[in-house]
């Protein structure tokens, strides 16, 4: 997968102006991910590891047909397929309720599936008062528990894709919300999970993918690939 990236960025609104209008700005092709292949069965819960900005996002988003890659294909059955991830869609000068069915939208609820689940969102959520209320006044807590409940409220889809839905809200709501995740994941769903936390891949997956700088350094037992993963972590003496 490669990207299109500003080379030499301008250090003031001015210059930024001037380098647009002499069509001044020069780029370069960035590859996020590159020569990356693996498979995962029915029913197998494929954890996916790597240091920020390695192209775990950007892998899930290929998957999930979001993305589509500039190189190389992906087999999957994309009617099956749901992507959980947080903190996207979210209009701070629309009310909670308002941000409900946008959100909803987006992530392809229709308007009657949302009008029949909207006091479930709010209940799991805890938002019961707040939802007339603008999400500019939220805290940040907030806005994920509602990002989450929203996300969550679906039946358990047959391929589930999780980025980075858990630690969500304070020690009260991450209990709750991780038991919840843990309901889908353990289903029967085909499920693929983006975490740091290296104990959420090793409690909950059957294999684990790790992906450094765009590449696959490793995969296979969470418990191998875990601890290869926390060895790169470690400061030399
Ligand atoms: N639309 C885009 N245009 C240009 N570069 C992008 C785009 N999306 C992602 N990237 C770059 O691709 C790389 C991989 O990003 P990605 O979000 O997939 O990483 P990640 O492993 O999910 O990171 P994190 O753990 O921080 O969430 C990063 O260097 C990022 O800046």
């Amino acid at each position: 997968m490669q990207f299109r990236r500003a080379k030499d960025e301008a250090t003031s609104i001015k210059e930024l102006l001037v380098r647009t209008l002499r069509r001044e700005h020069s780029y370069e092709e960035f590859k996020a991910l590159d020569n990356i292949s693996f498979t995962v069965h029915q029913g197998e819960v494929a954890g996916i590891i790597g240091t920020n900005g390695s192209g775990k996002s950007t892998m899930l988003k290929i998957i999930s047909g979001a993305l589509i890659p500039t190189s190389g294909t992906v087999e999957v059955d994309r009617r099956k397929v749901q992507l959980l991830t947080l903190g996207t869609g979210f209009d701070v000068e629309l009310t909670g309720r308002e941000n409900v069915y946008l959100n909803g939208a987006i992530i392809g609820y229709t308007r009657e599936y949302i009008d029949e689940k909207y006091s479930d969102i709010v209940k799991f959520a805890e938002l019961e008062g707040f939802m007339e209320e603008k999400v500019r006044n939220y805290s940040s807590g907030m806005v994920s528990r509602l990002g989450f409940a929203i996300a969550t409220v679906r039946d358990t889809p047959e391929i589930l894709i999780l980025d980075e839905v858990l630690s969500v809200g304070d020690m009260f709501f991450r209990q709750k919300s991780e038991a919840r995740i843990r309901e889908m994941i353990h289903g029967g769903s085909t499920v693929l999970i983006v975490s740091h936390s290296t104990s959420v891949i090793r409690n909950n997956c059957t294999k684990a993918i790790w992906i450094e700088k765009g590449r696959l350094r490793a995969q296979g037992d969470p418990r191998d690939v875990c601890d290869a993963y926390e060895k790169l972590k470690e400061v030399p003496k």
